[in-house]
């Protein structure tokens, strides 16, 4: 797996023309990042089911909107398709002949592979598959992507371009996708789940429901900081938290006895084998 860009924004996206079909949560946060990337406003347009959500889309971004899917892929150099994947077919069979010649299409959709995607486009398509995450929406995101038969390696670039500003991004082999999507895709609900459950902890133990909140986001913005900067094991500074005989060791033991760390592996088995039972339900 390699990290293809480094979360900088590149110039080298002035003038390419960006559809974004089913503008939701994700498709949102990446055209998000595309701007980020420069992209300018003008040269997006996104897709929406209901005329509020385009509204506010406009608004927030300055990019045009439409209902209409055909209309927005013709002239787009990338057509980014952000609907769920069970929607994804009926998207590509929607758009594929009005695609302009050389559009590179990509898809978000968790587990729908490369394969899945080509057939149901017209044949030689270009066609990338990315699993990106709602971080982007900050910049702050991590994005896997791969390339069909159809793209070369200036294809999968000019994605990669269009996702700088996202955050990372990284060339994998589809074989890791999945993985990529039960850690990065799903990690951020890992993350909500745990700052709640921290700051549920600290109301039980008296603070106020805004003060436990805000030092359960404090202190995992502040860990992920350190684990980042120094560059150190996660073993190595939870190690230097825990006092011998202190009060973390008292408190990891209890993690310990629920089970907490099985419950992750368990949780990302669960999230990679739903990626696949997407694939094979859809497919
Ligand atoms: N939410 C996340 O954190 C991540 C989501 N994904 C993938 O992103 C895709 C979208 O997921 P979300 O953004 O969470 O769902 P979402 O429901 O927020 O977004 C889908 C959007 O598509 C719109 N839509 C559906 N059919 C349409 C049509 N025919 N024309 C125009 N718009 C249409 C819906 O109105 C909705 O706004 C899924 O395939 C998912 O697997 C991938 C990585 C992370
Ligand atoms: O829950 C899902 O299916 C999507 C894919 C990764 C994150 N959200």
């Amino acid at each position: 797996m390699n990290e293809q860009t480094d979360g900088q924004a590149d110039a080298q996206v002035s003038g390419v023309t960006v559809a974004f079909l089913g503008t939701g949560n994700m498709n949102e946060a990446v055209l998000a990042g595309a701007l980020a990337s420069g992209v300018a406003p003008r040269d997006v347009v996104a897709t929406t089911r209901r005329p509020e959500r385009a509204a506010a889309l406009a608004e927030r971004y300055g990019v045009r909107t439409t209902a209409d899917n055909t209309a927005a892929v013709h002239g787009a150099h990338v057509v980014v398709v952000g609907v769920k994947p069970k929607d994804v077919g009926a998207m590509l069979a929607e758009v594929g002949g009005a695609l302009d010649d050389g559009a590179v299409v990509v898809s978000v959709a968790a587990g729908l592979p490369l394969a899945f995607l080509e057939a149901r486009l017209p044949a030689g398509t270009r066609v990338v598959r990315a699993m990106p995450n709602t971080p982007a929406l900050v910049g702050a995101g991590v994005t896997a992507v791969v390339g069909g038969a159809a793209t070369d390696d200036a294809d999968v670039a000019l994605v990669e371009r269009i996702l700088a500003g996202s955050g990372h991004v990284f060339r994998v082999a589809e074989k890791d996708m999945d993985a990529f999507g039960a850690l990065a895709g799903s990690g951020p609900a890992y993350v909500f789940y745990v700052v709640d459950a921290m700051a549920e902890a600290g109301v039980l133990l008296g603070l106020t429901r805004d003060v436990a909140r805000h030092l359960a986001v404090e202190t995992v913005l502040g860990s992920a900081k350190l684990l980042d900067e120094t560059g150190e094991h996660p073993v190595v500074l939870r190690e230097k938290v825990s006092s011998p005989g202190g009060t973390t060791v008292a408190a990891l033991r209890r993690l310990d006895d629920g089970g907490v760390r099985a419950a992750f592996l368990d949780a990302l088995e669960a999230a990679r084998d739903r990626s696949r039972e997407l694939a094979a339900e859809l497919g």
